[in-house]
């Protein structure tokens, strides 16, 4: 099957590699051009806008940075609208909220084409190595058609029903993740004022109820400040402030989530942004050394 792929960055990469290690022939375009060559190194084509991939491509996935890229991908000049049509299929991956898929899924069915969302779960590695958890919803007959994609991507494809289920979850899921990760980094500061080694609370951790793979895979690159990004903070932010506005939305108060949107907040004013979200450590440690 011959794949469009839209948005190269750490997770569009991964995950377009990981459909040429498969067998499945790629043609990508991201907005920075030169992102595409280490692709075509290893066989992928390159398309010279959206619009270009939509026509050559029978299925296009995009996996872009926000609702703004998302948006522009799809409506500026030279984008997916432009091309898509009957017999033609758009995947969006990224992690949006649900107007804005909504807005894009009525766009592109407008013009006949067949649009399904599905943000993924899970970072770098898992989208490496087919482990996302994919979180779709839309059009359930382009689900069935992009299923042996779908299969190569993640380890499980959820199929959610209507357009804006998958962003809901997506940000549901990213919610708790966010606020985890704060009380996380608190542990790690308590841990360490009352003289106790943060090693040792990680082994503790790592055997008890509470165990995860966030904390595991974390914990360790945390303790020596390494945050090499896997999930840019900026991103972590991004997806704190839709599911607060989810909250708005349906009056659901999140105390706890407005809090952890400040922190990472922070640390983006700290310059931090582009760092791995566990990167909101550093702005734990400074409140606890201020006060
Ligand atoms: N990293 C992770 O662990 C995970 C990320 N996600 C979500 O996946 C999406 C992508 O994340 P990730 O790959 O980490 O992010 P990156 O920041 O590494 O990549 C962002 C991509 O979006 C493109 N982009 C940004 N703005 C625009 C624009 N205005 N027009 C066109 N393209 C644009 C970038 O292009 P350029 O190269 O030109 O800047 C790049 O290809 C995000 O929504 C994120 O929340 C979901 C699960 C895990
Ligand atoms: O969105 C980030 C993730 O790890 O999932």
């Amino acid at each position: 099957m011959e794949v469009g792929f839209l948005g190269l960055g750490i997770m569009g990469k991964a995950i377009s590699m990981n459909l040429l290690r498969n067998g499945f022939k790629v043609t990508v375009w991201n907005r920075t051009l030169s992102k595409c060559d280490e692709l075509v190194a290893h066989g992928a084509t390159v398309g010279g806008s959206p619009a270009e991939v939509i026509k050559k491509c029978t299925i296009t996935i995009g996996m872009l940075a926000d609702p703004a890229a998302a948006l522009s991908v799809v409506f500026d000049k030279g984008g997916v609208l432009e091309q898509i049509c009957p017999g033609k299929g758009y995947i969006d991956m990224s992690t949006v909220d649900h107007e804005t898929s909504i807005k894009i899924s009525q766009a592109i069915t407008s013009k006949g084409g067949h649009f399904l969302e599905a943000p993924v779960s899970g970072s770098k590695q898992p989208a490496e190595t087919g482990q996302l958890v994919i979180l779709s919803a839309g059009e359930k007959a382009l689900y069935d058609e992009a299923i042996s994609a779908l299969n190569v991507i993640g380890k499980k494809a959820f199929f959610l029903g209507e357009v804006g289920n998958g962003a809901k979850m997506k940000l549901v899921v990213n919610m708790i993740m966010g606020c985890m990760m704060n009380t996380f980094s608190e542990g790690l500061v308590l841990a360490e004022k009352s003289g106790l080694d943060p090693r040792t609370l990680l082994d503790v951790l790592d055997l008890g109820g509470i165990a995860n793979p966030m904390f595991k895979g974390k914990g360790p690159t945390m303790l020596q400040s390494n945050y090499a990004p896997a999930f840019p903070l900026k991103h972590q932010q991004k997806d704190m402030r839709l599911a607060l506005a989810l909250g708005d939305e349906n009056a659901v108060s999140m105390p706890i989530a407005a809090a952890a949107n400040e922190a990472f907040k922070k640390a983006r004013s700290l310059g931090l942004g582009d760092n791995d979200f566990s990167a909101v450590f550093e702005v734990v440690k400074d409140l606890k050394r201020s006060s």
